[in-house]
C-alpha cells in the first residue's frame, strides 16, 4: 500500500516538474517575439477552461491581484467586450504574450498588426475545433487551404449586386411586416424582447434571400408550428426556425440520440430530417434547372452557391472538380448561421440605442425625408439610396453600434511557421510557430486613445455603471476622411477569410432601420411605477427611464460566441409625430 502511495506520488512529482518545465520553456519561446511577455496557468482554447471559465471566473477574481494579473482578463473570454482595451491599458502595450504550460497566446488590438496576421499564409484558421459546425459535410468555416479556396468560391459567387437588391427588398418587406405584428400584438404597440424580433426578422430576410422562401410574420402563429402538414413534414420554415433555435443542441447531440422517444429530442430530429430533405430538394432542381438558372441574371444565394459547387469549384486551384452534396449543403446552412445571429443581435442594439437617443433618430429621419423623399417603400432602392444612407448620420449610426456592441468580440488564428510581422513602430518580430494569435476586435474598438469618449464626469459614469452606451457618437464618423478610422476596427473581420456577408448585412440593417423610421418612431416605455416615483413629472420619469436602460445595455449584455442582449427593454413604435 505504502509502495503505491509512493509510486503514484512519484508520478504526480515528475508530471507536475515536466509541466513547470514546459511552461518555462513555453515563456522563454514566447519571449523571443520582442512583445511583454507574462505567465498565464491556462490556455485560450483548453476545452476545460472553456468548459468552466464562465463559472469559475468571478471566484478568481476574487484572488489577489498579484496573482491573476495580467493574464484573468484575456482568459475569460466571454467577459472580452466587458472588459475592453483595460486589460492592454494596464499592461501599456496593444500586443503582449501570454505563455501557459499549453501553449503560447499573442494577444492584439492593433490593428497594423492583426491586419498582418489575418493575411499572413503561415497564420491559420483553427479549424479542428470548428468541426461542431459540420451538420451536414464541411463547409467553408471548417476548412483550410485549397479546399476553403473552393467553398470560398461557392459562397461568395452569391454575393452580387442582384443578392443586394434582394436584400434591400426583403428587409423593407419584413420590417412592414414586422411593424403590423407591433401594432397588433396584444401590447398595443409595445415590444418587450426587442432581439427575440429582431432575430426572427434576420432569418426571414435570411430566408428570403438565400432560399427564396418567403417566411411571414402572420403565418407564424404556435398553432401553425405544431400542425404537420398532411404528408407528416412540417413546413419549411417550421423545420428552419426549430433547427436554427436549437442549433446548439444538434451540434452536440450524436445523431442517434435525436431518435430517442424523448419529445423534446424527437422534435428537434424530425425538424432536422424535414430541413435536410428541403434543402437536398432545393440543391437538386438547381442542378436540374441548372442551364435556366444561369441565365437568370437574380438568383437565390443557394442557387449561386449550388451552381457554383457542383460546376465552377474546380475552376483554378481546387483538386475537386465540384464540392460533394453534403458540403454544399454544409456551406448553405453555415451562410445561413453566420448571418443570423450576428445580424440580429446588431440590429437589436440598433434598436434600443435609437430609443435611447432620439436626438440622433430625429437626425435620421430628416436625413430619410431628404434622400427617399415622398417615394413608396416600394420605390426605394439598394443601388439608388443605400450609398447615401451609408455616406450619411444613418451609416454612421451602424458604424457606431458595430464599434460598441459588435456581435464578434475576437478572431482567432494559429501560426504554422515562424511568421514576421512589423509592429507601428517599424520595429520587426518573429512570432514562432504553434502560437495561438488573438485579434481582440472588442478592445481595437473600445480604445479610448483612438476613439474619445464622452466628456461626463467620472461620478456619472460610475452613476451609469460605466455602460457603453455613454460613448456611443455616430457623429465621430461624419467628418471622418474616408477609411482612416474603418482601418482601426474590424467588425467583419480583414483578410482572406474576412466577411463575405458584410454588404448584404448592412445593405438589410439601412433598409430596415429606413423602413422603421420613416414614417414612425421608437421610443422607450416609461411604467407607471417610475412616473409616481417622480410625481408624475413625465420628463423625470423618462429620464430615469432613459438612465436604467443606458446600465442594462452593460449589465444585462452577455456573451455566448456572440454579443446579444440577454435583458429585456420595454420599447414602443408610434407614429413620427409623437416624439
Ligand atoms: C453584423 C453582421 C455580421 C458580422 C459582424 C459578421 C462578422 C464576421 C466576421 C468577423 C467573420 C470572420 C471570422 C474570422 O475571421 O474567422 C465572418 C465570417 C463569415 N461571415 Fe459574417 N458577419 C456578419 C453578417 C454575415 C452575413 C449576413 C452573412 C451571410 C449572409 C455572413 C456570412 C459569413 C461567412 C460565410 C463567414 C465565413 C467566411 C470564411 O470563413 O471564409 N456574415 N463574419
Amino acid at each position: 500500500m505504502l509502495y503505491l502511495a509512493l509510486s503514484a506520488t512519484t508520478v504526480i512529482a515528475i508530471l507536475v516538474v515536466h509541466r513547470l518545465f514546459t511552461w518555462q520553456r513555453n515563456f522563454g519561446v514566447a519571449k523571443s517575439a520582442g512583445f511583454p511577455t507574462f505567465y498565464s496557468p491556462v490556455h485560450t482554447q483548453e476545452i476545460w477552461w472553456l468548459a468552466i471559465q464562465g463559472w469559475i471566473g468571478p471566484y478568481i477574481e476574487r484572488l489577489p491581484r498579484t496573482w491573476t494579473r495580467p493574464w484573468l482578463p484575456f482568459a475569460r473570454l466571454w467577459r472580452l467586450w466587458h472588459v475592453g482595451h483595460e486589460p492592454f491599458s494596464e499592461v501599456g502595450s496593444d500586443t503582449l504574450l501570454l505563455a501557459s504550460p499549453s501553449g503560447n497566446t499573442l494577444w492584439t488590438c492593433d490593428a497594423m498588426i492583426a491586419k498582418q496576421l489575418y493575411s499572413s499564409p503561415t497564420v491559420q484558421t483553427p479549424v479542428e475545433s470548428l468541426k461542431f459546425l459540420n451538420i451536414w459535410g464541411p463547409s467553408i468555416s471548417t476548412v483550410e487551404g485549397q479546399e476553403w479556396r473552393a467553398h470560398r468560391r461557392a459562397v461568395t459567387n452569391g454575393f452580387n449586386s442582384f443578392t443586394y437588391e434582394m436584400a434591400w427588398e426583403e428587409a423593407v418587406f419584413q420590417t412592414i411586416g414586422l411593424v403590423e405584428s407591433w401594432k397588433n400584438d396584444e401590447n398595443n404597440s409595445m415590444v418587450s424582447n426587442v432581439q427575440h424580433w429582431t432575430l426572427r426578422h434576420a432569418l426571414h430576410v435570411l430566408s428570403g434571400v438565400l432560399f427564396n422562401q418567403r417566411i411571414m410574420w402572420q403565418t407564424e402563429s404556435r398553432k401553425e408550428m405544431n400542425q404537420p402538414r398532411g404528408n407528416d413534414r412540417q413546413s419549411f420554415s417550421n423545420a428552419l426556425i426549430t433547427v436554427v433555435s436549437r442549433v446548439g443542441l444538434i451540434m452536440v447531440t450524436p445523431r442517434i440520440l435525436l431518435r430517442l422517444p424523448v419529445k423534446g429530442l424527437q422534435q428537434v430530429g424530425q425538424a432536422l430530417a424535414d430541413l435536410t430533405f428541403y434543402l437536398e430538394s432545393m440543391r437538386a432542381s438547381t442542378v436540374k434547372e441548372s442551364e435556366i438558372i444561369m441565365a437568370q441574371s437574380r438568383k437565390s444565394l443557394l442557387e449561386s452557391i449550388v451552381l457554383a459547387g457542383e460546376f465552377d469549384a474546380g475552376n483554378s486551384d481546387s483538386p475537386h472538380n465540384s464540392l460533394p452534396k453534403d458540403s454544399i449543403l454544409g456551406d448553405i446552412f453555415v451562410t445561413l448561421l453566420a448571418g443570423h445571429d450576428t445580424t440580429g443581435n446588431t440590429l437589436a442594439f440598433t434598436i434600443l440605442l435609437l430609443a435611447v437617443y432620439p436626438e440622433h433618430q430625429e437626425s435620421i429621419q430628416a436625413e430619410l425625408d431628404e434622400i427617399l423623399g415622398d417615394r413608396a417603400s416600394d420605390q426605394w432602392s439598394c443601388e439608388k439610396d443605400y450609398p447615401s444612407l451609408e455616406q450619411g448620420i444613418t451609416g454612421a449610426f451602424l458604424k457606431e453600434v458595430l464599434r460598441l456592441y459588435c456581435p464578434i468580440e475576437f478572431g482567432i488564428r494559429h501560426t504554422v511557421a515562424p511568421t514576421q510581422i512589423t509592429d507601428s513602430s517599424g520595429k520587426q518580430h518573429t512570432i514562432p510557430s504553434n502560437t495561438t494569435c488573438v485579434m481582440n476586435l472588442s478592445a481595437a474598438s473600445q480604445n479610448p486613445s483612438i476613439w474619445p469618449r464622452s466628456n461626463i464626469s467620472d461620478d456619472s459614469r460610475r452613476k451609469l455603471h460605466n455602460s457603453h452606451a455613454i460613448d456611443f457618437n455616430p457623429k465621430r464618423w461624419l467628418n471622418e476622411v474616408k477609411g482612416t478610422k474603418h482601418q482601426m476596427f474590424w467588425p467583419f473581420g480583414k483578410g482572406y477569410r474576412k466577411c463575405p456577408g458584410r454588404r448584404f448585412a448592412q445593405v438589410s440593417i439601412m433598409a430596415t432601420i429606413a423602413t422603421l423610421l420613416k414614417n414612425h418612431s421608437i421610443r422607450l416605455v416609461v411604467d407607471e411605477k417610475t412616473i409616481l416615483a417622480h410625481g408624475g413629472n413625465a420628463d423625470q420619469a423618462h429620464m430615469a427611464t432613459r438612465e436604467k436602460t443606458i446600465c442594462q445595455l452593460e449589465d444585462e449584455v452577455e456573451v455566448y460566441l456572440n454579443v446579444s442582449m440577454k435583458g429585456s427593454v420595454p420599447v414602443e413604435i408610434v407614429p413620427r409625430t409623437q416624439f
